[in-house]
C-alpha cells in the first residue's frame, strides 16, 4: 500500500538520525526535504531565526499552531530551559501520530504536549488543561487564515501578557495578509519582519515577530 509524505518523512529520520539527537532529526528532515520531498517545515534558512527569538525569549511557556511532522516543535522545545514546555496544537491525527514519532526520536516527548485538536476550540481550555495563566512565546505556522482569528482569541482569552512574542512562518509565502495588517497596524503590537526565503526554495518568505504591549 501506499506510503504518504509524513509517513516517508518519519522514515528518514528513524534511518538517518541519531535517536535523542534533536540536531540529527532537524538535520535528517531538511536532508529528505532537499533531496526526496519537499514539504512544508519551516526549515534550514529561517530555522536559525526562530532558534534566535526563542533563545533571546528563553519562554517558560511556549505555544505552537500547527505541528505537522513535529520539526518545528523539535527546534523550539530543543532550545527550550529545563522544567519549560512547549504545547503544541495539531488536528490532523495522522500528522499527530507522526509528529509524536518524531518528537520520541529526538527525545523531547518530556518537553512537548502535543494536542490534538482545532486551535479555536483548544485555545479557550489551555490556561485550565495546563495551569498556566499567559504564553511568553507562541509560533504560528497553521492554516494561514487562522493566523489573525487566533491571536484575537488568544487577546479575548487574555493568554498574552505585555511583552509576549508572537512568531508567525510564512507572512509572504503563502501569505498571512490580514494578520500582517492587524499586528503592523495596532497598537498594541510592535511588529518586525525577518526577510528570507520559502523553505528549501529561493521563493521569498519570511518571519513576523510580533511583540505584545499589553
Ligand atoms: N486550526 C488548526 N488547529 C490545529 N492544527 C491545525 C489548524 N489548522 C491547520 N492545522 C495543522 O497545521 C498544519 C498546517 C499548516 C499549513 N501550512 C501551510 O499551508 C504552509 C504552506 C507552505 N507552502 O505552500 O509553501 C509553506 C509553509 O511553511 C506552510 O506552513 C497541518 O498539520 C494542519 O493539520
Ligand atoms: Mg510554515
Amino acid at each position: 500500500t501506499s506510503s504518504t509524505r509524513p509517513q516517508r518523512l518519519l522514515r528518514a529520520v528513524q534511518r538517518k538520525a541519531t535517536k535523542g539527537d534533536p540536531q540529527s532529526v532537524i538535520s535528517a528532515i531538511d536532508y529528505f526535504c532537499r533531496n526526496s520531498e519537499w514539504a512544508m517545515n519551516v526549515g534550514d534558512e529561517k530555522g536559525p531565526i526562530l532558534d534566535s527569538v526563542v533563545c533571546e525569549v528563553s519562554p517558560a511557556t511556549a505555544l505552537e499552531l500547527g505541528t505537522y511532522c513535529g520539526y518545528s516543535s523539535v527546534r523550539i522545545a530543543r532550545l527550550l530551559p529545563v522544567g519549560t514546555k512547549l504545547i503544541t496544537l495539531e488536528f490532523h491525527p495522522d500528522y499527530a501520530c507522526i509528529a509524536r514519532q518524531v518528537i520520541q526520536h529526538a527525545g523531547l516527548e518530556d518537553k512537548i504536549f502535543l494536542v490534538e485538536g482545532a486551535s479555536g476550540d483548544l485555545i479557550p481550555k489551555m490556561a485550565d488543561m495546563f495551569g498556566i495563566s499567559t504564553f511568553d512565546f507562541v509560533f504560528l505556522d497553521h492554516w494561514k487564515d487562522r493566523y489573525l482569528p487566533d491571536l484575537k482569541l488568544l487577546e479575548e482569552c487574555q493568554l498574552l501578557r505585555k511583552g509576549s512574542v508572537l512568531l508567525a512562518d510564512n507572512v509572504i509565502c503563502p501569505g498571512t495578509p490580514d494578520y500582517l495588517e492587524y499586528v503592523r497596524n495596532s497598537p498594541r503590537y510592535e511588529s518586525r519582519y525577518f526577510q528570507s526565503h520559502l523553505e528549501y526554495t529561493k521563493v521569498e518568505d519570511g518571519l513576523e515577530k510580533s511583540v505584545f504591549l499589553g
